[in-house]
């Protein structure tokens, strides 16, 4: 068991969520001194850890800190909670959020774990918390970057990213959210840092599908690099700043949950890549897999900026069943004509997605307002 922490012994804190993210979230905070209630929706679930302190389903063999609490009511869970990590699957925060905002102490910070965006309104967890609950901007933070929950749940040594737009709100979790194995840098971008944890997950799938196909190391890494762009582009049209998907929330979680099988979004892309249906996968996956429910909103979104994102919108082709995963791979552009590689030089000032923003309205002039369907950067551009 790691050691206790230097830092804020003793803070009184909450977590929302007891699944697997949710249960090690709540041990990376106790194992730093914090004083942690986790709350499960079910009681049963909450008896185990309380009691056993295990999350047998979430968390097989791993042994959970003595002083963790958790409790299935929510009202026990928010009293005197100074910060609130919050950790249920995407489509249900909404609703959580209502339910928790009568025990919520007004000053309290509250923290998105979470890594999908709401499926019927496109918006980002911060979003979703900013609208339900009554608390200022700068008592919202996002916390992401390569966490896959088991491998910090054995202790292997992590390292992720605390955002808010108050750098001292960043700053005051990330000092609680720390300890031996675990350490939380700070910015205040959270546009990027939240869209990087959301678009990893649709990479990842596109690697699932075609490590299901059958393919090699080269197409994946294809997939990777040209992902990052996607990636880039879309969040830098929202505001994001570049430098952020190039950090631990964007290229760092992009290669963590590329490669590994523990992934959820990776290992239901696998499925995908043999041959099974969508239905049949959401039926075999246990856990929750954000970016099944992500694939749409994301693509609207993007369409809403003029950004192109080839990878993601063969995802969702493979999704819908009218795309065979074999073919996948060779569509990394829309173009048919060469393109330049864009990697980080026009794409990092935000100048590409206009760019080709503006040249998609252009030709949906001259085309009588239709839509060409194809991309329109030119080979030297
Ligand atoms: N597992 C991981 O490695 C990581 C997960 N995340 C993110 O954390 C979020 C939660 O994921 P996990 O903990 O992995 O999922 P999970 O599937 O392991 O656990 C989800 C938990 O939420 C509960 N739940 C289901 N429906 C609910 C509802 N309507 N209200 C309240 N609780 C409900 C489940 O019973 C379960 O305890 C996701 O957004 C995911 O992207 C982020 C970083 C790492
Ligand atoms: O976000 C994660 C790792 O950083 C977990 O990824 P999955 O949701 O695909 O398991």
């Amino acid at each position: 068991m790691a050691r206790a922490g230097r830092r804020a012994p003793g803070r009184r804190v909450a977590v929302l969520g007891a699944g697997s993210w949710g249960t090690t979230f709540a041990k990376i905070l106790a194992d730093g001194g914090a004083d942690v209630v986790l709350w499960a929706r079910r009681p049963e679930l909450a008896r185990e850890i309380q009691e056993a302190k295990r999350n047998s389903d979430y968390l097989p063999g791993i042994n959970l800190p003595i002083g963790l609490r958790a409790t299935s009511r929510l009202d026990l869970a928010l009293a005197g909670a100074e910060q609130v990590f919050v950790c249920v699957p995407s489509q249900s925060l909404r609703d959580n959020l209502i339910a928790a905002e009568p025990h919520l102490h007004a000053q309290a910070t509250v923290v998105s774990l979470m890594k999908g965006v709401e499926k019927a309104t496109g918006h980002r967890m911060s979003e979703v918390i900013a609208e339900i609950l009554p608390i200022a901007e700068s008592q919202i933070a996002v916390i992401s970057g390569p966490n896959l929950a088991l491998e910090i749940a054995r202790e292997q040594p992590t390292a992720a990213v605390v955002s808010s737009t108050s750098l001292e709100t960043a700053q005051a979790v990330a000092s609680v959210a720390r300890n031996t194995y675990f350490h939380s840098f700070v910015n205040t971008d959270v546009i990027g840092t939240e869209f990087g944890g959301v678009l990893k997950n649709l990479i990842a799938v596109a690697i699932g599908i075609v490590d299901g196909a059958g393919y090699g190391e080269n197409t994946k890494a294809s997939i990777i690099t040209r992902g990052l762009v996607e990636m880039t582009d879309f969040a830098v049209a929202y505001g994001a700043h570049p430098d952020t998907l190039s950090g631990l929330a964007g290229l760092g979680d992009l290669i963590a949950t590329c490669q590994s099988p523990l992934s959820r979004n990776n290992t239901a892309g696998r499925l995908l890549g043999q041959g099974y249906k969508l239905p049949e996968v959401v039926n075999q996956m246990q856990q929750t897999t954000e970016g099944l429910a992500s694939v749409g909103p994301i693509l609207e979104l993007a369409r809403a900026k003029g950004v192109e994102m080839p990878i993601v919108e063969q995802v969702r082709q493979v999704l819908a069943g009218s795309l065979d995963p074999k073919d996948i791979a060779p569509h990394l552009t829309t173009d048919d004509e060469p393109q330049g590689e864009r990697t980080s030089d026009g794409q990092a000032q935000g100048g590409s997605a206009l760019r080709r923003a503006f040249k998609r309205a252009f030709d949906q002039l001259r085309h009588g307002g239709e839509c060409s369907g194809r991309s329109t950067v030119s080979a030297t551009s």
